[in-house]
């Protein structure tokens, strides 16, 4: 993944950003911004509000107030230009079925030629892009006739086939077998490292989030609650360290805050006596269970996000 220019512009910028459905509060202040080329997921419980985030980042859905700003402009009032920018993998598209694949990715390639610029030659070719999302040997089947994961990747050259800056990917490897999954990981690193893409991408798979993203925002309770690279995350969350070890045939296990220091006195203590020593991190899933249970048992939790500052 790209490394974070400190200097660089935000290719997304958003504000206070509020949104309202009826009566219904769903988003009450999220506030983050995203560099070039840099990976951002974007996590949360069910019904959080992460698809009405991506939604009124592309523009598809009107926000109620805050200040939002996509690759320099609002998206609410942006024009197609800015839209051919865009990559947008939705939780469900309509249907193509009744399209082949490659007649369906040429034709919509074909909407992108006018904005094809000497650095970012637009569309994609197609066998390329074919070959990139697995599909090579699918080129010339109906999609409709594609199994549930080959739709999904279909629908992820659909978002790619414009070479986009941005790219919004909203839970991209529904779906998908182990090996397309390892495959799409590669290819949203090539697309965050060789072509500069910015990404945010939803996921519920936590190991996923953590292979991808230089940063993860969890979203709950209608704010961003955490802020930062999974490493850093799981430094907030103390005590989470297990440690294990064996001595005299017996087995123990110990949750440590410094795990370092802990296993330094447990050897002068015990020394030779100890076996079977093993050290576990917090996973990702440990820090995301722990924060959105730290917000739910105290909503103010998010109006300080842990955020750690470059
Ligand atoms: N068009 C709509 N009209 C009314 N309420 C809506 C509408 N779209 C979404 N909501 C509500 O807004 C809340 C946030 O929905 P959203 O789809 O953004 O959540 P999410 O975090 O993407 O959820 P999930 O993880 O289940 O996909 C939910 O309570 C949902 O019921």
């Amino acid at each position: 993944m790209s490394p974070q220019s400190p200097g660089s512009d935000p290719v997304m910028a958003v504000h206070d950003l509020r949104m309202s459905y009826n009566d219904k509060v769903v988003l009450d202040g999220v506030t983050f911004d995203a560099r070039p080329g840099e990976v951002l997921a974007l996590l949360g419980p069910n019904g959080a509000g992460k698809s009405t985030t991506i939604e009124i980042l592309e523009g598809f859905r009107h926000r109620s107030d805050g200040e939002v700003s996509v690759l320099g402009l609002d998206p609410a009032t942006a024009d197609e230009t800015w839209r051919a920018r865009l990559g947008i993998v939705q939780q469900s598209w309509r249907d193509h079925g009744r399209w082949g694949v490659r007649q369906l990715l040429t034709h919509l390639g074909a909407y992108y030629a006018p904005f094809s610029t000497p650095t970012r030659p637009r569309p994609m070719d197609v066998d390329e892009l074919l070959a990139t999302v697995g599909l090579t040997e699918h080129a010339h089947q109906k999609a409709g006739s594609l199994s549930g994961g080959q739709r999904r990747r279909l629908d992820v050259a659909i978002g790619i086939v414009g070479r986009p800056d941005v790219l919004f990917l909203d839970e991209p490897t529904t779906g998908f077998d182990p090996q397309a999954r390892r495959e799409f990981h590669d290819v949203v690193h090539r697309l965050a490292d060789l072509e500069g893409t910015t990404i945010l991408l939803t996921t519920h798979d936590l190991d996923e989030a953590e292979k991808l993203a230089d940063r993860i925002l969890i979203l709950a309770g209608g704010r961003i609650v955490a802020n930062g690279s999974a490493a850093e995350l799981s430094r907030e969350v103390e005590g989470r360290t297990e440690v294990r070890w064996s001595r005299g045939g017996e087995h123990y296990v110990h949750a440590a805050a410094d795990a370092t220091r802990f296993v330094r006195e447990l050897f002068e203590q015990h020394g030779d006596a100890i076996g079977d020593l093993e050290v576990r991190r917090s996973t990702l899933e440990d820090s995301y269970m722990a924060l959105v249970q730290r917000f739910e048992t105290d909503p103010t939790a998010g109006e300080q996000p842990l955020e750690v500052v470059r």
